[in-house]
C-alpha cells in the first residue's frame, strides 16, 4: 500500500514500543474466563480516570459508570432472570428457563463496569458523535485495564438493551449502555484472531477526474 511521505517535523518524539506492543497483542478475554484477582478500588479508580482521557467534541463528558462487583453481581443476575421470565410470558417454559439461567450468571468476572453513554441533546454536537465519545471510554477502558495487567470484554446484548434490564442496571431516560466492560485475570492467555486486511480497508484520496463521466 502506497503510504504519502510524512514530513520529519511530523513524526512523533519518541515511539513507545511498549504502548504499541500491549496495543497490537490485546485481546478480549471471555467473561467467564475472567477470575480473580480484579483490581481493587484504587486501581479501579485509576483506571477509570484514565478511561475517561477521550475526545469528547464541547467537553461534554456525555458518558458515566456503573460498577457492579461483589455480591451485587448474584443479586444482580437473580432481577435480571426475574426480568427476562416476566418479559417472555409466551416462550416455552425449558427455553425460557434456559435464558433465564444465563441471564443469572451474566456478571462472572471480579468485576463489570457498564459504560453508559448519556447524550446532551441541549447542546448542536450531534448525538452520534457523543456516543462515539462513550465507545471511546470503553476502548479506553480496556487499555487501561491492560495497561494494570488485567484482561477484559466489552460486550452488550440483552442486559444492555432491554428496557426493563437497563432500568436494573440503573439507567434513566435518554441514556444507553454503550459497553458493559468486564474485567478480571484471564485465566488463560487467548490466542490471536483472523484480522481484516487493513490496505483492503483503506483508500487515499485523490481528486475526481474531471473528464471523467
Ligand atoms: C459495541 C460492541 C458490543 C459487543 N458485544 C458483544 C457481545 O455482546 N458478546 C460478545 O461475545 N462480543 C461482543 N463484542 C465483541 C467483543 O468485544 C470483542 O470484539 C471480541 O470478543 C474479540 O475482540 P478482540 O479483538 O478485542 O479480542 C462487542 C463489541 C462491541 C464493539
Amino acid at each position: 500500500m502506497p503510504v504519502p511521505p510524512s514530513s520529519p517535523s511530523a513524526r512523533p518524539s519518541a515511539p513507545s514500543d511498549g504502548w504499541l506492543d500491549a496495543m497490537a497483542r490485546r485481546r478480549s478475554v471471555p467473561a467467564a474466563g475472567l477470575a480473580e484477582p480484579g483490581p481493587d478500588e484504587a486501581t479501579l479508580q485509576r483506571m477509570l480516570e484514565l478511561a475517561t482521557r477521550v475526545p469528547d467534541h464541547a467537553m461534554l463528558a456525555p458518558w458515566r459508570f456503573i460498577v457492579i462487583g461483589g455480591e451485587a453481581r448474584g443479586r444482580l443476575g437473580a432481577l435480571l432472570a426475574e426480568a427476562y421470565r416476566a418479559g417472555n410470558p409466551d416462550m416455552a417454559p425449558e427455553r425460557r428457563e434456559k435464558f433465564a439461567g444465563i441471564m443469572s450468571r451474566l456478571f462472572p468476572a471480579p468485576l463489570a463496569v457498564v459504560v453508559v453513554s448519556r447524550p446532551n441533546r441541549e447542546t448542536m454536537i450531534p448525538v452520534f458523535e457523543q456516543e462515539l465519545s462513550a465507545g471511546a471510554v470503553c476502548m479506553n477502558l480496556l487499555h487501561a485495564a491492560h495497561g494494570f495487567g488485567f484482561s477484559g470484554i466489552w460486550v452488550t446484548g440483552w442486559a444492555a438493551t432491554n428496557t426493563h434490564a437497563q432500568r436494573l442496571l440503573g439507567l434513566v431516560e435518554g441514556e444507553k449502555v454503550a459497553g458493559i466492560v468486564h474485567l478480571g485475570t484471564a485465566r488463560e492467555a487467548p490466542g490471536e484472531r483472523p484480522r481484516p486486511d487493513v490496505g483492503e480497508r483503506t483508500a487515499f484520496w485523490s481528486a475526481p477526474d474531471p473528464a471523467a463521466p
